[in-house]
């Protein structure tokens, strides 16, 4: 019995991997018309459920699509309520977010931030990023959040010069996972972390980024410490990582 359940949890996990790391992507990129089918399904729950100017209504009805309709990638209710004391806890005035999709976690994290905070999003999907930006308008906090179309690679060495940003108070990472250290490593060379910077990442566990979680563990610049938790709307484990950077 109890070798069934475990074949069934790896096999469960093997399935989320796929899913979160190729058929994603695959669908977006080979059947736009899929995706966006699938995504303005998402708008109209928000739309129908959620109420203009109000953020937490926005965030309510996206969850309660994802987890009574169609998955969606998230950080969902019940990371995103550690992302939330996250960033309460920082109190951040200048925030990037890299992997915007739909605006879920961008409203989330900007509603909270104080007067005349920014947050800078990075997507390279032009789909996702149309959604998004209509999500975040009816959420009412366009003048809070940027929405930049574009990789990170090609945005975080142009935030200077481009954006007249010094470096950053807090840092969401939730993009594709082969970019977490390329990218970090990359705000690094670029000025981009001050001492006391907050990276959060998430999906640390599932999809998981090995590479990353080495890096911040064990690299003198970081402490890092784990926040256990499930893939969004799902039982499996999963987690966010947050690692403040000490110069
Ligand atoms: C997991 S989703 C982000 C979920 C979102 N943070 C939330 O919780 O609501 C990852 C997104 O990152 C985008 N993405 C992946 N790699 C990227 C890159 N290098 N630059 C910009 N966007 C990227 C993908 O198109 C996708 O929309
Ligand atoms: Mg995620």
């Amino acid at each position: 019995m109890l070798l069934v359940l475990l074949c069934w949890c790896v096999e469960a996990t093997v399935l989320l991997y796929v899913l979160y790391s190729w058929l994603i992507p695959t669908a977006v990129q080979f059947n736009g018309s899929l995706a966006l089918l699938w995504h303005d399904r998402l708008l109209k729950a928000v739309r129908k459920r959620a109420t203009r100017g109000d953020p937490q209504s926005v965030i309510s009805a996206i969850d309660h699509f994802c987890r009574h309709n169609e998955w969606a990638m998230n950080v969902g209710d019940e990371k995103g309520s550690i992302l939330d004391s996250v960033v309460s806890e920082v109190n951040p005035e200048k925030v990037l977010e890299l992997g915007t999709y739909c605006g879920y976690s961008t409203v989330r994290i900007a509603r909270l931030l104080p007067p005349g905070a920014r947050l800078i999003t990075l997507e390279f999907n032009v789909d996702y990023a149309a959604i998004a930006r209509q999500v975040i308008a009816w959420a009412g906090l366009e003048d809070k959040i940027q929405l930049v179309e574009g990789a990170s690679e090609d945005w975080i060495p142009r935030m200077k010069e481009h954006f007249g940003i010094e470096t950053f108070d807090f840092v969401f990472l939730d993009h594709w996972k082969d970019r977490y250290l390329p990218d970090t490593k990359l705000m690094e060379d670029c000025g981009l972390l001050r001492k006391g910077t907050v990276l959060l990442a998430d999906n640390v566990i599932c999809p998981g980024v090995p590479d990353y979680l080495e890096y911040v563990r064990n690299s003198l610049s970081y402490k890092s410490c784990y926040f256990k938790s499930h893939l969004e709307y799902t039982k499996a484990e999963d987690g966010l990582e947050k690692s403040v950077f000490l110069g």
